[in-house]
């Protein structure tokens, strides 16, 4: 039986009924509620913030993974953390001190993470493993739900696990490897063999047929296909 994590994205959830949709994933067995913040200005697309984050903290037990896509970084930290987050990620290219914001985020009790966009060189982590507890790749480029995923995230996911191991292996603490976009019950298999242990899935859970068991059907059939 996989132990692959799934993290539903709450970017293709029905914003007028967030409460009941994060809690009927919670129902349904997802391990993470994935929580996409967009500024309008690091990606073209403007969503949530503190605020619904804390609105939304109440009605789950399980952890909350914020993914900031904003520049700058750093102010957006504190707010998160108290608004409930458990883990905050960010894209290295968007803070100019990435071991600063790493350091803040463990700082205010929450899990950090560096997210790579398709093209951003997993170079960005080699001198901070210490400071991680979460490497992103991002399947698609950042801003919007719904995109398909790009093959060459598959090579990319086998040098970060690659990385991760070695670290490991040398005494560093365990790093959980994420992937982000366009992960569905089709391509899950090769992506868990690539090496991620945890996988965003937004229009592939909230768009699940009510035909097809809803929610928790698409949950098992991406559990049970990531070990196929
Ligand atoms: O961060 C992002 C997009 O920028 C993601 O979290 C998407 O929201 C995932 O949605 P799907 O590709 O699974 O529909
Ligand atoms: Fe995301």
């Amino acid at each position: 039986m996989s132990t692959v994590r799934i993290a539903p994205s709450i970017l293709s959830a029905d914003f007028a009924r967030l409460g009941e949709e994060v809690r009927a994933i919670e129902a349904a067995g997802a391990d993470w509620v994935h929580f996409d913040v967009m500024d309008n200005h690091y990606v073209p697309n403007l969503t949530i913030g503190p605020l619904v984050c804390e609105a939304i903290r109440p009605h789950v037990q399980i952890p909350i993974d914020v993914h900031l896509m904003v520049e700058p970084v750093d102010a957006l930290v504190p707010l998160f953390a108290k608004a409930g987050a458990n883990i905050i990620t960010f894209h290295p290219e968007a803070s100019r001190h990435v071991d600063r914001t790493l350091q803040m985020i463990r700082d205010h009790g929450c899990k950090a993470g560096l997210v790579f966009n398709p093209a951003t060189p997993l170079e960005w982590m080699d001198h901070v493993m210490d400071r991680l507890d979460v490497v992103l790749l991002m399947s698609v480029n950042p801003g919007f739900g719904g995109q398909k995923f790009i093959p060459s995230t598959l090579p990319k996911l086998q040098a970060a696990r690659q990385r991760i191991n070695t670290h490991a292996a040398r005494g560093g603490q365990s790093i959980v490897l994420e992937v982000d976009g366009g992960v569905k019950t089709d391509n899950i298999a090769q992506i868990v063999a690539a090496g991620a242990d945890t996988c965003v899935a937004g229009s592939a859970v909230f768009g699940a047929p009510d035909a097809d068991g809803g929610y928790r059907g698409v949950m098992q059939a991406l559990k049970q296909a990531a070990v196929a």
